[in-house]
């Protein structure tokens, strides 16, 4: 089980959103990781099938997905950023007709769709209108839909936007026991959502693969620039301007403790700090706020 995705590139008119594009994916969960316009959303839609790349193949198992066609579709799970949803639908009766248009049989359908019900905490509103739920329930059955089909390749973009802490926590857990044996890509823009799950992350910037690998490989990039520093509160001003803060903490005595990405320790007393990878992304992105 391997998708290949090869020198993809997506050029819209005036910009090119996807930059030739090289990863090779195989089962686990693989996050892909950019700050608003890295071009996530083309790079997800072009490996769904569902806009064409301006070069580049996706492949699955060696078989670019244009000559798969439908049985791609068959394998495959996606949850789009913008769900557009039957906002008249029942819940229930919104997932029976995904799974009819996916080609699944009833008898099928109706034991997976309990399951599914069942397992994102949605059997009590399956008699709901979608357009009466929350964004998080909506969500979940966004995340339902896209595991009708007990997909091969599921790919999910954006996939916690609106869900609670707890519910993140949830579709974490779900998510690395699905994928033992399944190709998961997530993208996202939030660092914990898969800082703990995805045994590989790719950063993306501007169109491109900037970095990629394991958490320990990736923070090698950020080994030996991560600090924290206790300093007076009235001070923070001043560093703020200068420095690119990660984290800010009040302590006693109106003291803060900062954690800072330098080069090397610039304020009396630092301390060395273990790199997380949100870290990284300050460093790669230095103007976007780390959630
Ligand atoms: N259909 C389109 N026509 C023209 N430009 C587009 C189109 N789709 C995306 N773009 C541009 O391509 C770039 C990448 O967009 P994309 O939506 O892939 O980024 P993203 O990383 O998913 O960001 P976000 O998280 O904000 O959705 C952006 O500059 C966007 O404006």
């Amino acid at each position: 089980m391997e998708l290949c995705i090869k020198d993809l590139t997506k050029e819209f008119k005036d910009k090119r959103a996807v930059d030739r594009v090289n990863w090779t994916l195989t089962p686990g969960i693989w996050g892909l990781l950019g700050a608003n316009g890295a071009g996530k959303t083309t790079l997800m839609r072009m490996v769904a099938g569902l806009i064409k790349p301006s070069s580049g193949t996706v492949e699955y198992d060696n078989v670019s997905i244009d000559v798969l066609g439908g049985s791609y579709r068959s394998i495959f799970g996606y949850l789009p950023q913008e769900f557009g949803f039957y906002p008249e639908f029942h819940v229930q009766d919104y997932l029976d007709y995904m799974a009819a248009l996916k080609g699944i049989s009833r008898k099928t359908a109706a034991k997976r769709i309990e399951g599914l019900l069942q397992t994102f905490s949605l059997a009590d509103v399956r008699k709901k209108k979608i357009r009466q739920l929350s964004g998080g329930m909506k969500r979940r059955v966004g995340i339902a839909q896209a595991l009708l089909n007990d997909p091969e390749v599921l790919i999910l973009d954006e996939p916690t936007s609106g869900l609670d802490p707890g519910e993140r926590i949830k579709l974490r857990n779900l998510l690395s026991e699905f994928a033992t044996d399944r190709i998961v890509l997530i993208s996202t823009h939030i660092v914990p959502d898969i800082e703990y799950i995805a045994a590989s992350t790719a950063i993306m910037k501007e169109g491109k693969i900037v970095a990629a690998g394991t958490p320990k490989e990736l923070l090698k990039q950020v080994e030996h620039k991560v600090w924290s520093a206790c300093i007076p509160e009235y001070d923070l001003h001043k560093y703020e301007k200068n420095l690119r803060i990660v984290n800010i903490r009040g302590e006693e005595e109106n003291m803060v403790s900062i954690r800072y990405l330098a080069k090397r320790p610039v304020i009396e007393g630092t301390k060395e700090c273990a790199p997380k990878l949100e870290d990284l992304y300050l460093w790669l992105f230095p103007e976007e706020e780390v959630e």
